[in-house]
């Protein structure tokens, strides 16, 4: 048991009148104390302010993936160590939001009733006074007990922190362990110093094989313009891993370490491509090749080597460098382990589908078969014989042999019911119905069929906004949004839009060399119409070739080279000979664009779909 801390006399006299008794209080709390004074915190308060929402919380985890994954062990080892002391453990970032806590329940249970939690910010100027919050301050150890704390919430508790450092001394973070006043004690501080040395030296050693890794990657894949032209490598934290000869001489012999070393010198870098490596079914990046000189001087080929080991996740698509589409993947491998209904939220285009055909492909019902049902492409009296299908006779025009609804098309599999803020107030209720009992009745059929199948469920609205605004019952609502996944718009993972080109072109066995200029351009876009939109262009850009570089420039508000044939429609009939699902699509345009007069663009907003492929349905259709 610890005896020391600011008694409740001298803080009391602190807060009220300011006055400090130098001598009975150690320099480094006396100099937060005031700091803290001087910041305003409320000495009354100190109960978590600011917190992370939980997609926040995994984004920020995300990028400080490295930190987590060197302590990891260390965390698991002290928790070992400390379990039986009521204490919690807790990995803080460098900015000091908590990304880790780990600890004794009832303790647990305390810090939570002062939103000590996972993504909240402990730092001094939120809550006053503490291990985290002074550590990071000061740069150095420290424990701090009962009412040495500035704020009142944290008087019950005693924490003891250390700061953990990257190989070129800057702060990545935090170890800290909290518990109740009455079990400090004396080694708490030594051994959370010693815990965070060894993640420190953990973190170096990943950062030095990282670093060799991306070396050894760059130069044996990259082309050797990289070796004859003004280039370097550089890995993710800036640190320059590798700098060609002529840049060497270039620099005139300057011992140049960082990138910002290297901007120090004059040099402008024009180009640059992330390198990334497969780890554990995600593309990390482990650094980028730089460029300077003639932005279209040099064109890399950059690798993307799998490395041992079977992703977990094998997504139909590109997964891209963000931590927010990443952030959707752990969703998807986290939710194809359940059988729960998932519902996909986003705007059109952003890769919904590829998101639910990835769970299916990566859940237990992978043999099984995957039906997609655009409930917003299907008019209102189709849409039930479409879903439920229905029995020889059921209505004139049926079918003779009778149809299979998708309902049971999908059994043993799932089910994927796109635009499902789109259906009727009718079909809500038989939809609600299936969901909740998991059989269908036929249309003109007397006998109920059982159904096993997982429901994903997509749309573009935001569905809580369709329940207040009355157009989704809110009993559907719950039934389907067991487990919302939001796939972020493509201008919010703009980063991912090199990886997406290359993926188009690999795809199509096509070799394009985009310039910077352009580059450039596709990154300063909204893109809408998020990656389709992105595909549209290309397919089309295509067509024109390098060197029309116009083409290749986003929606100016022309049709641009898009006819039948040469956008993403291959063989799309001429106006005459429409099938069912082209028919309903010309229908909603010519409504459209009678509703807006004319407007395309209006007509384009309220179809959720790219202006470009409104003009390009336009010509199809001969509208
Ligand atoms: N990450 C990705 N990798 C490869 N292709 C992608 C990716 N995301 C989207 N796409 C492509 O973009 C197009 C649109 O994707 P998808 O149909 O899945 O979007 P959506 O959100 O379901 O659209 P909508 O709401 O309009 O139905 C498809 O051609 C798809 O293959």
């Amino acid at each position: 048991m610890l005896h020391r801390g600011g008694s409740m006399g001298m803080w009391q006299r602190f807060v009220r009148e300011g006055v400090l008794d130098e001598a009975r209080i150690g320099g480094r709390i006396a100099e937060s104390w005031r700091r803290c004074r001087r910041e305003g915190v409320d000495p009354f308060g100190g109960s978590g302010r600011t917190i992370l929402s939980r997609g926040e919380l995994e984004d920020r985890r995300m990028a400080r993936d490295r930190l987590l994954r060197a302590a990891a062990p260390y965390l698991e080892d002290l928790y070992h160590y400390i379990e039986d002391t009521k204490h919690l453990i807790l990995l803080i970032d460098a900015e000091g939001f908590v990304l880790f806590r780990k600890g004794y329940r009832e303790v647990a249970r305390r810090a939570d009733g002062i939103q000590f939690v996972e993504g909240a910010r402990w730092t001094e100027s939120e809550v006053g006074t503490n291990a985290i919050g002074t550590a990071l301050a000061t740069g150095e150890p420290i424990m701090v007990v009962g009412a040495e704390h500035y704020a009142v919430a944290s008087h019950p508790w005693v924490c003891a922190a250390a700061p953990i450092r990257d190989d070129r001394g800057n702060l990545l973070g935090i170890l800290d362990v909290s518990g109740p006043v009455e079990q400090a004690h004396p080694l708490a501080l030594a051994t959370v110093t010693t815990a965070a040395y060894a993640i420190e030296r953990q973190f170096h050693l990943d950062q030095h094989r990282d670093r060799m890794t991306l070396l050894h990657m760059t130069l044996e894949d990259a082309s050797f313009s990289l070796r004859d032209g003004l280039t370097a490598i550089c890995d993710a934290d800036g640190s320059l891993v590798w700098l060609s000869p002529a840049l060497r001489r270039h620099v005139g012999g300057e011992s140049v370490r960082t990138l910002e070393q290297l901007q120090e010198t004059g040099a402008r870098i024009h180009v640059e491509r992330p390198v990334t490596v497969r780890d554990s079914g995600f593309d990390r990046t482990l650094g980028s090749i730089i460029c300077l000189g003639s932005p279209d001087s040099g064109v890399y080929r950059v690798v993307q080597s799998p490395r041992p080991g079977v992703p977990e996740i094998e997504f139909p698509g590109q997964i891209g460098e963000s931590a927010a589409f990443r952030a959707v993947l752990r969703q998807v491998e986290r939710v194809a382990k359940t059988d729960v209904t998932v519902c996909i939220e986003g705007e059109t285009g952003t890769g919904k589908e590829l998101v639910a055909r990835a769970i299916h492909a990566n859940s237990a019902r992978r043999g099984g078969p995957f039906v997609a049902v655009n409930c917003g492409a299907i008019p209102e009296e189709l849409l039930e014989s479409e879903l439920f299908g229905y029995v020889e006779g059921a209505f004139t025009g049926a079918r003779k042999q009778g149809y299979k609804g998708k309902f049971e098309q999908a059994h043993g599999g799932t089910l994927f019911l796109d635009e499902i803020g789109d259906i009727t107030p009718a079909m809500q209720v038989a939809l609600l119905r299936v969901l909740q009992e998991r059989r269908v009745t036929p249309l003109g059929s007397s006998k109920e069929v059982s159904v096993d199948l997982r429901v994903i469920a997509a749309t573009h609205h935001n569905l809580r906004e369709q329940v207040k605004r009355g157009r989704l019952r809110e009993d559907l609502f719950y039934r389907l949004y067991v487990y919302p996944i939001r796939v972020p718009p493509l201008r919010e993972r703009k980063q991912d839009i090199p990886h997406l080109v290359r993926y188009f072109f690999r795809e199509h066995n096509n070799e394009v060399s985009i310039p910077h200029w352009i580059m450039e351009k596709w990154m300063q876009y909204d893109w809408p119409g998020n990656v389709r939109e992105l595909f549209n262009l290309l397919e089309r850009a295509q067509v024109a070739g390098p060197g029309e570089w116009e083409a290749w420039l986003p929606d100016s508000g022309a049709p641009g080279p898009e006819g039948a044939g040469a956008t993403g429609d291959p063989g799309a009939p001429s106006s005459g000979r429409l099938n069912y699902r082209e028919q309903i699509q010309k229908e909603e345009i010519m409504r459209a664009l009678q509703e807006t007069k004319g407007n395309v663009r209006l007509a384009a907003e309220r179809l959720h779909m790219p202006r470009s492929t409104l003009y390009r349905r336009i010509h199809k259709f001969g509208l």
